[in-house]
């Protein structure tokens, strides 16, 4: 269930990279594209399709994937705000408690992001970086296999703290009942989301890239989603800003023996129990570390202490394929191969975790210590949860303001700065070939 494997091993299987359309597809997500397509069919090429029909069929589009991939006959997709805040109203108050407890700590952490607008004048005038919020951004909000509320405001708090003007959420509708799960709209209310529309997988982002009949297409989407709505966003990626590749979810944890196996084995199967493709990899140096883990995780799994752990399914296959506990050398050697894995989440659960942070290369977030275990980051530690998977933490990073601000360059040379560098672009302009480009920068320096 969870296997055990030497470095070698694990490098050709657990921890080898595949870009996003080439990963490796669980069977039954593949079973599930030949019944809805009535042929083989590729996760990339299937989310191809259903983005072109949006695009030229708008709201029908919509409503017939709606229909054929979440069994839902949708009507008006647009939640009515008295709707929203009638989900505020009626929700139970130790969970509105934690959910504004979560909000207030994501907008603190936030503020404390530096982002401003500079002028400098010590280069022959006035340069520098104007800052400028987007206008209208759209937030994914997970809901196909468990609503996530904490996704709300882990994703419009970052971007009404930059100052966007228009926040509008798309989230799919519950399977078969079509109704967006209370909670969800809670906290939309909290973070202040200015629209909902009950529509997800990849005909909501081809809704949000594209716009529809009901819809007004965004500037940029952001958020966190499975496979189909990360191939999505990654093809509208050029109509529409992306934030980056937030697909199905992946955790490093690094043990010693002073690491406690029945907290990491629930820190494992926290991120396990995500989708059937989410990664949960134990590194230690210790065979009989990776085995305690592998029996707690047995334990929990049989329902140790009363936990009644419900996703049976999706563990036993995220648990099976994707996961598992590698024997390294020694503690350097697992952040080494952590570093070059790039995961989501890396939780230092080792004695002493802070001597290994400055060694930290490469991961979406890095969590220190067995208190700091990631589920606190998935809730209530104030960093967005939004974190970059699929090895796309080489290049990216987990969403933040600056996601939502335009930086537009000022260019304000005073006249003997301009006399001075018109000369010397005059002679870059020759030495490229460009004859109007030379006398527009020789008229300055005249
Ligand atoms: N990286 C991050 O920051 C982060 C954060 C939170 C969640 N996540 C990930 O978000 C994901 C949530 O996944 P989910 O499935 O619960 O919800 P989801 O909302 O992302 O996806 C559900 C939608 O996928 C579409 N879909 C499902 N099967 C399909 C198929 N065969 N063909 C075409 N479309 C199909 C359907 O339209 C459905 O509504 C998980 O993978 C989780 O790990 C990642
Ligand atoms: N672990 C997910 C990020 O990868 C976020 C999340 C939301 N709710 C629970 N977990
Ligand atoms: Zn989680």
């Amino acid at each position: 269930m969870f296997p055990i494997y030497d470095v070698e091993t694990a490098q050709k299987t657990i921890l080898k990279r595949s870009p996003l359309d080439e990963m490796p597809i669980p069977q039954q997500v593949l079973d599930r594209l030949k019944n809805t397509f009535g042929r083989e069919i590729s996760p990339a090429e299937a989310v191809r399709e259903i983005i072109r029909d949006i695009r030229t069929n708008g709201n029908s589009a919509v409503r017939r994937w709606t229909q054929t991939l979440d069994q839902v006959n949708l009507a008006d997709f647009r939640i009515p705000s008295a709707k929203i805040q009638n989900a505020l109203n009626s929700l139970d108050p130790a969970l509105r408690q934690a959910l504004e407890t979560s909000a207030s700590r994501i907008e603190q952490f936030y503020q404390k992001q530096p982002a401003i607008s500079w002028l400098d004048q010590s280069m022959g005038g006035s340069l520098g970086q104007m800052l400028r919020p987007m206008e209208r951004v759209g937030i994914y909000v997970p809901g196909g296999t468990a609503p996530l509320p904490s996704t709300v405001l882990m994703t419009a708090i970052p971007a009404r703290v930059a100052g966007v003007k228009q926040v509008v959420m798309v989230t799919p509708p519950g399977r078969g009942t079509g109704e967006v799960n209370p909670v969800i709209l809670a906290a939309a209310a909290i973070a202040d989301v200015d629209e909902v529309y009950a529509v997800g997988g990849a005909q909501a982002i081809a809704a949000l890239a594209y716009g529809t009949e009901t819809i007004t297409r965004v500037d940029k989407i952001v958020g966190p989603g499975n496979l189909f709505v990360t191939l999505a966003k990654q093809q509208v990626f050029g109509t529409v800003g992306i934030d980056g590749l937030a697909g199905p979810t992946e955790t490093i944890v690094i043990a010693d023996e002073t690491t406690r196996p029945d907290w990491a084995a629930a820190d494992l199967l926290a991120q396990a129990e995500h989708d059937v493709m989410a990664a949960a990899i134990l590194l230690t140096p210790s065979k009989k570390v990776a085995q305690a883990v592998q029996k707690e995780m047995a334990a929990w799994l049989e329902g140790k202490d009363d936990v009644n752990l419900t996703r049976t399914e999706i563990f036993n296959i995220s648990l099976r394929n994707r996961s598992g506990a590698v024997i390294t050398r020694d503690i350097a050697e697992a952040v080494e191969l952590s570093n070059q894995y790039g995961p989501e989440h890396l939780n230092l659960a080792v004695k002493d975790p802070w001597n290994w942070v400055e060694k930290v290369t490469c991961s979406g977030g890095v969590f220190i210590g067995e208190t700091s275990c990631e589920v606190m980051g998935d809730y209530m530690a104030g960093p967005s949860h939004v974190m970059p998977t699929g090895g796309s933490a080489r290049f990216a990073s987990p969403l933040n303001v600056w996601d939502f601000l335009r930086i537009i360059s000022v260019i304000g040379l005073n006249p003997s700065a301009a006399a001075d560098l018109g000369c010397q672009a005059d002679i870059l302009a020759r030495a490229e070939g460009l004859d109007a480009h030379a006398l527009a920068g020789r008229l300055r320096s005249a």
